[in-house]
């Protein structure tokens, strides 16, 4: 399954849903939802409250990315707010692979997201456990940012991998991701896309429509 979710952290906060129906209306599938701590990445963003409220405004999987150091204690809340996909950072949890039982244990999907300078070993005993693997393709905390070339690479391996343990693990991209480059993503391996200049930048339901245009020519 080939996915697109546009990143809230480039709507207009102030007609958020608004934003996401547009979205959602246009056929995005997953809503990508971005909470930064301010310690982990170098900037804040929205929380609980916001997720809730959005939840009651969409049907949309919400793909809950938390830029969080230690985000074990909040985990059962955010499951709670509505989340179906909450993908945590290697480099942020002190026992990975507890923090992934745990939020398996909540119901809902559990993924891990790695930095860019961060090595696809550091997933080897914890594969298994994972619905899916986040590929930061910048450094995480802003939008907008360049696509950092060498992820592309990293996809590909991480893809090679899976196929090779015949796992079933989505590979989600995030950073830098347009109309551009999805093609070179796609064909390395990823199969969802998270945008988010590239979506809320301009028209987003035409935008949405051009993401979709390209994905459906891996679906078939
Ligand atoms: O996690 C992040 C940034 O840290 C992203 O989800 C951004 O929201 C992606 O923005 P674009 O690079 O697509 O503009």
């Amino acid at each position: 399954m080939y996915a697109l979710a546009p990143s809230i952290l480039s709507a207009d906060f102030a007609a958020l849903g608004e934003d996401v129906k547009k979205v959602e209306n246009a056929g995005a599938q997953y809503l990508h939802i971005d909470v930064m701590d301010g310690d982990f990445v170098p900037s804040l963003s929205l929380g609980m409250p916001v997720i809730r409220s959005i939840r009651k405004k969409s049907d949309m999987v919400f793909d809950v990315h938390l830029m969080m150091s230690h985000p074990e204690p909040y985990i059962e809340e955010f499951a709670d707010c509505g989340a179906d996909i909450i993908t945590v950072h290697a480099e942020a949890c002190r026992h990975l692979h507890r923090t992934l039982r745990q939020i398996r244990d909540c119901n809902v999907k559990a993924g891990v997201s790695l930095n860019p300078a961060t090595p696809l070993s550091v997933l080897e005993y914890v594969l298994d456990q994972t619905d899916m693997v986040l590929i930061m393709s910048v450094n995480p905390g802003f939008g907008g940012q360049s696509y950092i070339e060498s992820s592309t690479n990293k996809i590909w391996k991480l893809r090679e991998w899976i196929k090779r343990e015949q796992l079933n693990v989505d590979i989600e991209v995030d950073g830098g991701v347009g109309l551009n480059n999805a093609r070179t993503i796609l064909d390395a391996g990823a199969n969802i896309l998270v945008a988010g200049s590239a979506v809320f930048n301009g028209d987003c339901a035409a935008n949405v429509k051009a993401f979709l245009d390209i994905l459906n020519d891996y679906n078939e």
